[in-house]
C-alpha cells in the first residue's frame, strides 16, 4: 500500500489514497500503521480524496488508537497540501467535507503555507459535548490526580479542553492529560491544552490529544484555545500559537469563525509491507 508522510509543525500524518485499498482500513490496521516502532509511525491517517456530494473533497481522519476524529487542523492543512502536490488544486480556494462539517482550505505560493477556514468555535456543553445542564462550558473546576484545574471547554468540529496556567511544561500535558481525555464529563474523549496566554496577540500551549497522546502541535487546539483566550477577553482577535513544534496563525472572525495558517512540509512517501498488518497487534 502506497503512502505519503506529511507533517505540520512535528504533528505527523500519513496519508493514503483510497484507490490504495483492497477493503476499508480496520482500527487494528490503523492502530499498526502508526505504531512508531512496529509500523511507519504517526500522529495519524489522512484518508482521501473521496467523493462527496456537498464539497470538491472528502476527508476521514483517524486517530493512532483507531478512532476516527471529526476534524483535524492540522490533518487539513497536510490533506491540502497533498491535494496541490498531486495537482488536483492550484492556489484558488476549495471545500473538503469532513465528519465535523465543511471547512475551505487554500494553498498559498508552491505550497509551504496553508490555510484552512476551520468553521465556527462554540463553547455550548451540548455541542462540545460536556455532560450537565446545557451551558456555555467556561471557567469550570475539575479535580484531577489531586490538584484542582480551571478549564474552558469548546468544539471546532471535534471537543477540546482548555487549562489556562500561569506556566505550562510538556509534563503538565502528559500528567493530566490522559486523565481528563476520558474524563466521565465528555461522553465523547476530549483533546486537552494547557495554555499560558503570554500577551493580547501570542498564547503558549502544551498539548494532549485524543487518541494520539502528547503531540508537538494542533491546529483544532489552536483554533479552540485561541477562541478561549478571546472569550475571556484576554486576547484580541489575531493570535499567534506557540506550541513546541512551532507557531501557527489564528484569526476569529465574528460569531467565531476560525482562520488557521501555517507551514507544512512533505517528508516522505514509500510502500507498507502486508506483514505489518499480519504481525501481533501492538499494544504498546
Ligand atoms: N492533530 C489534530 C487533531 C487530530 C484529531 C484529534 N486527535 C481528535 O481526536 O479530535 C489537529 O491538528 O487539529
Amino acid at each position: 500500500m502506497k503512502f505519503t508522510k506529511y507533517h505540520g509543525l512535528g504533528n505527523d500524518y500519513i496519508v493514503i489514497h483510497p484507490k490504495e485499498l483492497q477493503k476499508e482500513l480496520t482500527s487494528r490496521d490503523i492502530i499498526q500503521i502508526c505504531h512508531r516502532n512496529y509500523g511507519v509511525g504517526s500522529d495519524g491517517i489522512l484518508l482521501g480524496p473521496l467523493p462527496s456530494s456537498t464539497c470538491d473533497f472528502r476527508l476521514r481522519i483517524f486517530n493512532p488508537d483507531g478512532g476516527e476524529a471529526e476534524k483535524s487542523g492540522n490533518g487539513l492543512r497536510i490533506f491540502c497540501r497533498y491535494l496541490f502536490d498531486l495537482g488536483l488544486v492550484k492556489n484558488a480556494p476549495f471545500s473538503v467535507e469532513t465528519l465535523g462539517g465543511n471547512v475551505q482550505g487554500q494553498v498559498h505560493g508552491s505550497g509551504e503555507m496553508i490555510t484552512v477556514e476551520m468553521g465556527r468555535v462554540s463553547f455550548d456543553s451540548a455541542k462540545i459535548p460536556v455532560r450537565g445542564e446545557q451551558r456555555e462550558v467556561l471557567n469550570e473546576t475539575m479535580v484531577v490526580d489531586g490538584v484542582e484545574l480551571t478549564y474552558c471547554a469548546a468544539t471546532v468540529g471535534n471537543p477540546h479542553c482548555v487549562i489556562l496556567r500561569d506556566e505550562i511544561a510538556p509534563e503538565d500535558a502528559k500528567r493530566f492529560g490522559p486523565f481528563i481525555e476520558t474524563d466521565s464529563r465528555f461522553p465523547n474523549r476530549t483533546n486537552v491544552q494547557f495554555m499560558k496566554v503570554l500577551d493580547r496577540a501570542n498564547i503558549q500551549l502544551e498539548i494532549w490529544e485524543r487518541g494520539a497522546g502528547y503531540t508537538l502541535a494542533s491546529g483544532s487546539s489552536s483554533s479552540a484555545a485561541a477562541s478561549v483566550a478571546h472569550k475571556l477577553g484576554l486576547c484580541d482577535n489575531k493570535i499567534t500559537v506557540h506550541m513546541p513544534g512551532g507557531t501557527l496563525q489564528i484569526t476569529i472572525h465574528d460569531d467565531f469563525m476560525i482562520t488557521l495558517t501555517g507551514a507544512v512540509t512533505p517528508v516522505c512517501e514509500g510502500i507498507i509491507y502486508q506483514d505489518v498488518f499480519t504481525q501481533e497487534l501492538q499494544r504498546i
